[in-house]
């Protein structure tokens, strides 16, 4: 099956980036939220950020009018009862994710593919909640989405090879990469990229450094594009918090265990650059 239309759930950092991509690469693309406000923030972006496409050259006033007539909102779910593929984009939270499954797997059409952007949640404990557990698969994009040419696509123990073919084909239409990936805890990305970012936040915690310095160290020494402290900033560290749990959960290994610093700053609502404050201050 080819996909020819998508509902994206989900307008936050990572929702409207992908309703972004898919209406550009010419998608018919249903953009969904419970509120109304996160919707209305979630399309100002994109329109915000194919302006600067144009602004650059990289872009006409036709091409971004084309696909923002490819893109429609709504807050009512049930309008993802024509969607070939529904892409979930919520917040890190199993209840709310599997919630979220269980109305999909109602709603959708008997051929319709239902993804997860989960940065880390067991794609197999997801599929397991509705009848179609072969038709679930993971769609990990990274952060920003527009920019970022990786896909991982993670395969559930129940993912038929079907559907995943239809995930990589519908990956490349964006001009991204798919990486196949099977379902283990943070899959490569996060295993790999988060007790980085915890390690730098131990750095800081026990006084080895500032975290302009910590991150001075991986720009001009490893030439990484941002810090570990400005990248977990910009994913959110709630978030972080969340992905380091399922690893120290889902492994049970002293190795993933979460920096206390990164608890207190999450309990005191510092969650990065989208709350105003993190490691760093943002206007
Ligand atoms: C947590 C998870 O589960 C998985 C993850 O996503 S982990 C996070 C993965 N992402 C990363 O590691 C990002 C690391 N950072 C970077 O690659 C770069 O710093 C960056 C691309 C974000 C910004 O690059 P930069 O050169 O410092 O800044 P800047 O010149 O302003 O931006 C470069 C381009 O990115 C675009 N961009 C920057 N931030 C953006 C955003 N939030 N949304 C969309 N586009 C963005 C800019 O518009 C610019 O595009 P053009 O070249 O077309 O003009
Ligand atoms: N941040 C990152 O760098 C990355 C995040 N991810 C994953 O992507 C997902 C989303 O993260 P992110 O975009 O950062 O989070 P955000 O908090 O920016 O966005 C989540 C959005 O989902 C909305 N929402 C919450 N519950 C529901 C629901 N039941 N139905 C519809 N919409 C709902 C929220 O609305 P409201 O604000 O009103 O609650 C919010 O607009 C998470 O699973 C995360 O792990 C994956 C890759 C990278």
């Amino acid at each position: 099956m080819a996909v020819q239309n998508v509902m994206v759930i989900g307008a936050g950092q990572m929702g409207a980036g992908i309703a972004q991509v898919f209406a550009q690469a010419g998608f018919d693309v249903k953009l969904n939220d419970i509120a109304e406000d996160s919707l209305t923030k979630g399309y100002q972006g994109i329109e915000k950020r194919l302006d600067r496409q144009i602004e650059k050259g990289r872009m006409t006033e036709d091409d971004k009018n084309q696909a923002l007539n490819n893109l429609t909102t709504t807050t009512n779910l049930n309008e993802a009862s024509d969607r070939d593929l529904v892409i979930e984009a919520v917040v890190e939270n199993m209840d709310v994710k599997t919630s979220v499954f269980q109305k999909l797997d109602e709603i959708t059409p008997e051929h319709a593919i239902l993804a997860t952007n989960t940065s880390s949640l067991p794609i197999t404990d997801i599929a397991a909640v509705t009848n179609r557990p072969e038709q679930v698969i993971g769609m990990h994009f990274m952060n920003p989405v527009p920019v970022m040419k990786l896909v991982e696509v993670i395969r559930a123990i129940q993912t038929s090879d079907a559907s995943f073919q239809t995930i990589q084909e519908a990956t490349e239409k964006l001009g991204k990469t798919a990486v196949e990936v099977n379902d283990y805890p943070g899959f490569i990305s996060n295993r790999v990229l988060m007790p980085m970012i915890n390690e730098a936040i131990y750095t800081v915690f026990e006084g080895v450094a500032k975290p302009e310095d910590v991150d001075s160290v991986m720009k001009l020494g490893m030439n990484h594009p941002m810090g570990p402290l400005q990248l977990a900033d910009f994913i959110g560290l709630d978030t972080c918090l969340y992905i380091m749990e399922i690893l120290h959960d889902g492994f049970g290994d002293s190795k993933y265990r979460p920096c206390p610093l990164l608890r207190k700053y999450v309990s005191a609502g510092w969650l990065g650059k989208k709350s105003g404050r993190g490691f760093y201050v943002y206007d």
